[in-house]
């Protein structure tokens, strides 16, 4: 039986639009730094639920993703879709304020603050704004800010060293804490860069549960070079090579996936 035209036009907007349980996806997205194309032709769908990697050999264009989905670059073509709303070149505030955060590698907190001191500070932008200007702002009450503070503290299991200035944290409890700082936004969308990375193995277990617990009721992003980690704590992996996305799928079919092996898993350097 042939389609009328509202059918036709119905199918069309299905395809178009992303289905509830994507919460971020690039069409086609470009990034070109004079002649090098760092990521090529990207069509990607990150869903809502669970954990999702981002692997790929060095250069492969991973961080580049990541710097388009926070506003620091601009797509030279293409789209970035969070929830169906196109974000590509907004500016970083206003994408965390859309809901999209990013936990940094580098250490970025203040470091002669206090840990609770410094997660509430970012708890107050979300109620001032997240513009650089806006944190010269005050917000009339410290106490729901402090309040946010402690909870997310407890939850990065750093509710003991509150007090503690962030200076005489260890470097698993600072990676902890930028982590905190970036949940007191109360993203949507966490993305974390190598999470794990120079930890020990206690810190890369306790990171890698903590992590899980979040994907709990947030969706998570990150790029890992550990495969190891990769597998056990993915629920979806993209897989980059020279730009493009080479494979996206469950951990157990890129384990197989002989492009990947290819590629990645036994040719291809990384760190
Ligand atoms: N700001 C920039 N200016 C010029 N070239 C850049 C810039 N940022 C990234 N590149 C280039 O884009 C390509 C992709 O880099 P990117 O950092 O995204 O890769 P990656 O997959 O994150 O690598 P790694 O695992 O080493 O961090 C590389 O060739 C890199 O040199």
């Amino acid at each position: 039986m042939s389609k009328n035209a509202d059918e036709l036009e119905n199918t069309a907007v299905a395809q178009e639009t992303p289905s509830s349980d994507v919460i971020l996806r690039t069409e086609g997205l470009t990034k070109k730094f004079g002649p090098l194309t760092a990521t090529d032709n990207i069509s990607l769908d990150i869903l809502a639920d669970g954990i999702t990697s981002i692997i790929g050999p060095n250069g492969a264009g991973k961080t580049t993703l990541f710097n388009l989905f926070t506003g620091k670059y601009e797509p030279t073509d293409g789209q970035i879709l969070f929830r169906g709303q196109s974000i590509g070149g907004n500016e970083p505030y206003e994408i965390v304020r859309q809901g999209i955060v990013r936990s940094y590698q580098i250490t970025n907190f203040f470091s002669e603050l206090t840990t609770i001191e410094n997660v509430r500070l970012a708890s107050q932008a979300r109620y001032t704004g997240f513009r650089p200007s806006d944190f010269l702002r005050h917000h009339e009450s410290l106490e729901e800010p402090i309040a946010d503070a402690r909870r997310v503290l407890e939850r990065v299991h750093l509710a003991d060293a509150s007090h503690e200035p962030a200076s005489s944290l260890s470097y698993g409890q600072r990676r902890h804490l930028e982590i905190a700082i970036a949940l007191a936004a109360e993203p949507d969308l966490l993305l974390m860069d190598e999470p794990t990375a120079g930890m020990s193995p206690e810190e890369t277990r306790e990171t890698v549960e903590l992590i899980e617990d979040i994907a709990t009721d947030t969706s998570v992003v990150i790029i890992e070079h550990d495969m190891e980690i990769v597998m056990g704590i993915s629920d979806q992996i993209a897989v980059l090579n020279e730009g493009s996305v080479l494979a996206q799928g469950e951990p157990a079919e890129i384990k197989r996936d002989e492009r990947v092996q290819r590629a990645y898993l036994q040719g291809g350097g990384h760190d």
